[in-house]
């Protein structure tokens, strides 16, 4: 008996090609993270490697969770020694360990977006640029995606020539700046600077010797950064072994070059290269669904994906009338079909943007069907555990200056803009934290007695916290954070009884945590809640219907899926028209299409609010047009014999009849629009006309972003490129 038992035969070799770099390429659900996850308990229980010596990266921390918990059944108790992990993690724990060589102190906070627009909207004033018109969100992006690309502002001084660039390169320096100044990484520094770790032969060394086997799962959404780390710490041993899907890769947008995958076998002359055909998780009916739409794509190499599980419910197609309509009848479909698919765990939602989950929120409360929303705006988002959190991150971290000015007067204290101003220049005439500034006061002569005083407590409330987090628990810390700072009963006296609940859930949840795990440092505390991802909590046998985005839908499966809004402009989403973009999309539908082991829905909708209150005609997704017609069962109103992709044409030609009509119609008092037009527009320089409304002109300007004009006073703001 062997653990390898229970895989196949290419999985089992996979498994034990142990020396040498190994690639294993293979379409969705043929087992590829399980034969990482057997190869690992292969390696520590029968080829007596230490789990010390591994080293293994998912995507996600569920999957890390997964993994470790399927090793631990395997091997028992040695799976904890293993590093299984997130880039992210991974990266954490070494900055922890050498951040002194990037110039960090291993106490580092992590930023997550709101933090990073607080900074960016700090330099954005410091270097009078807060009136230009540039959003803070489209500079984070724009930046974030730099870094994703490796790019960092003295290779892009180079490239940025442009008026719009060179603004965005001088706020790149000032945020790299401002951001170490705080001892704070945001998420895409915590790659970079693990890379630039690497370059330290030393430290480079120590981790070629500790990591021997290397494994990472989701290959064909690494990042070039990403790529580098994993290439670097490989180079000793080559052992190195990735799997991966390249008709899975969706995250371009984000940076993730596909390339990394398909150049593996030129990085590694030596590599073996193992086709995993067989899939274990859908139906046939499924299955050909997803290998005759993915067969679109110009970049891909074709599947030879089977399975045994012949034949298989038929693909429902709904066509709405409304996308409240459409979640209607997906709560509907529910009910019917709960009890034989066993129970709510086994049902999952997937929509595009998660603008979407608000009607389906609706529809089933309505119809008492227990769900959960992942992903959205997150708990830790929430302002008032925002705060707490802030107070934690400067006990943890007394140069985080952001996160000080975020509570310096919460809750208030009478500590006012004045004062704030007197604060920061001695701040920064002095060269020091605010921290120390406030722990000063009574050299800053121009601070009234008042304040002074209100500063003085606030110092002694941070003085007696930091002293405490030295030897008690986090718990113990929130108490004592609350008691001193009053901060529910300002709520209370509010009545904001919702952000006093939020507080203690807070609370209860360290408390959990803590009893789970014994003492938890403050610094694993904060790093646990910084790395948190929409999908952690997600327990399988919690008998709810589970909502999510594609995105996040990435790696799981389900044995029923609902595909909802499959329409042009939502599914695929075209932001810019390229044919890459389209090919991402049809890549994101074949990953939603692919999550289902036994049912598949894929719902539209005819009309949908996008702008405001006005309902736009809808055309069925083409995604829908490239699945086989016979593996269809269409309960559309439009529906007659001679099969789906006839009606879907004439369903989409009449709606875009209606469309051009409606277009002609509003062409006449919105002064000569048409979706694709060019403008200028004083402030945001080109754009380019996205859609158009009854009564609004939606415009793309790059940089800027989506900006929306009244038709009726839109000539007054652009002329015509
Ligand atoms: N040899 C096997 N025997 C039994 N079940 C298997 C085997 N290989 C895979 N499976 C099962 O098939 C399903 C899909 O496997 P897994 O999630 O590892 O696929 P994957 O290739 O990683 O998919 P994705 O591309 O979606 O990440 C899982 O439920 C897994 O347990
Ligand atoms: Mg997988």
């Amino acid at each position: 008996m062997s653990i390898l038992d229970g895989l196949n035969e290419e999985q089992r070799m996979a498994a034990e090609t142990l020396d040498g770099p190994v690639l294993i390429l293979a379409g969705a659900g043929s087992g590829k993270t399980r034969t990482i996850t057997y190869r690992v308990a292969h390696m520590i229980k029968e080829k007596n490697i230490s789990p010390y010596d591994i080293l293994a990266v998912t995507f996600t921390n569920k999957a890390a969770k997964e993994m470790r918990e399927r090793v631990e059944s395997l091997v028992g108790e040695d799976s904890g020694k293993i590093q299984i992990s997130t880039f992210h993690a991974f990266g954490v724990k070494l900055l922890r360990i050498y951040g002194k060589h990037v110039g960090y102190d291993s106490n580092f906070n992590i930023y997550d977006s709101d933090d990073q627009k607080r900074v960016i909207k700090s330099i954005l004033k410091k270097l009078n640029m807060d009136n230009d018109g540039l959003k803070p969100s489209a500079i984070l992006s724009k930046i974030s995606k730099l870094k994703e690309e490796g790019i960092f502002p003295l290779e892009y001084e180079k490239m940025a020539i442009d008026y719009y660039s060179k603004k965005i390169l001088s706020i790149y320096i000032e945020y790299q700046k401002a951001l170490k100044e705080n001892n704070a990484f945001d998420f895409s520094d915590i790659l970079v600077y693990t890379n630039e770790l690497l370059n330290n032969k030393e430290i480079l060394e120590k981790l070629q010797n500790r990591y021997k086997y290397i494994m990472v799962d989701e290959y064909q959404d690494t990042n070039k950064t990403q790529y580098n780390i994993i290439t670097k710490i490989a180079a000793k041993n080559k052992n190195l072994c990735v799997v991966g899907d390249e008709d899975q890769s969706i995250y371009g947008f984000r940076g993730a070059d596909i390339r990394n995958i398909l150049n593996f076998e030129k990085d590694y002359k030596d590599a073996t290269v193992i086709k995993l055909e067989k899939n274990y998780r859908s139906t046939n009916i499924i299955l050909s669904t997803a290998n005759a739409l993915i067969k679109n794509n110009e970049t891909s190499r074709g599947k030879n994906l089977w399975t045994d599980r012949e034949g298989g419910e038929l693909i429902s197609v709904y066509e709405a009338e409304t996308a409240g309509e459409e979640a209607y009848h997906v709560s509907n479909e529910i009910k019917k079909i709960v009890d034989v698919v066993g129970g709510y765990k086994n049902i999952a939602i997937l929509y595009r943007t998660n603008a979407q989950s608000r009607l389906f929120e609706e529809s089933f409360i309505k119809a008492k069907i227990p769900y959960k929303i992942f992903g959205g705006v997150q708990f830790y988002q929430r302002k008032e555990i925002k705060d707490i959190i802030s107070y934690l991150n400067v006990v943890n971290n007394t140069a985080d200056n952001f996160s000080i000015r975020r509570i310096i007067n919460v809750p208030s204290r009478g500590i006012g803009e004045k004062t704030i101003k007197r604060l920061e220049e001695y701040r920064e005439d002095m060269n020091v934290p605010l921290f120390y500034a406030i722990k000063n006061v009574d050299n800053i002569s121009t601070i009234t007695p008042k304040a002074r005083i209100a500063l003085k407590k606030l110092y002694s409330i941070f003085e007696d916290l930091i002293n405490l987090s030295k030897e008690e628990t986090v718990t113990d810390l929130i108490d004592t954070l609350l008691e001193r700072t009053k901060i529910l009963d300002t709520f209370k006296l509010n009545n904001e009884d919702e952000r006093v609940k939020n507080i203690y859930e807070l609370r209860n949840g360290i408390q959990e945590l803590e009893k789970e795990n014994g003492y938890i440092g403050l610094g694993d505390y904060l790093e646990n809640i910084a790395l948190s991802a929409n999908t952690d909590n997600m327990d399988e046998s919690d008998d709810y219907v589970k909502l999510m985005t594609v995105h996040n839908s990435k790696g799981l499966e389900f044995p029923v899926i609902f595909m909802v809004g499959a329409e042009e402009e939502l599914f695929p989403s075209l932001r810019e028209n390229t044919e890459e973009e389209l090919e991402e999309e049809r890549r994101l539908c074949y990953v939603a299409v692919t999550r289902a082991k036994d049912r598949l829905y894929i719902t539209y909708s005819r009309t949908r609010a996008t702008f405001g209150n006005s309902s736009f005609m809808r055309v069925p997704s083409r995604f829908i047009g490239e699945m086989p017609e016979k593996n269809l069962n269409n309960e559309k109103v439009y529906m007659n014999s001679n099969g789906y992709k006839n009606d879907s044409t004439k369903v989409a030609s009449e709606l875009n009849a209606k469309i051009e009509k409606n277009k002609k119609k509003k062409k006449k008092f919105k002064g000569d629009y048409a979706v694709g037009d060019y403008v200028i527009h004083k402030k945001f320089g080109e754009g380019k006309v996205k859609g158009i409304d009854i009564n609004r002109v939606d415009i793309y300007f790059p940089g800027h972003g989506d900006k929306k004009f009244p038709t009726k006073i839109a000539s007054k703001f652009l002329s015509k490129s």
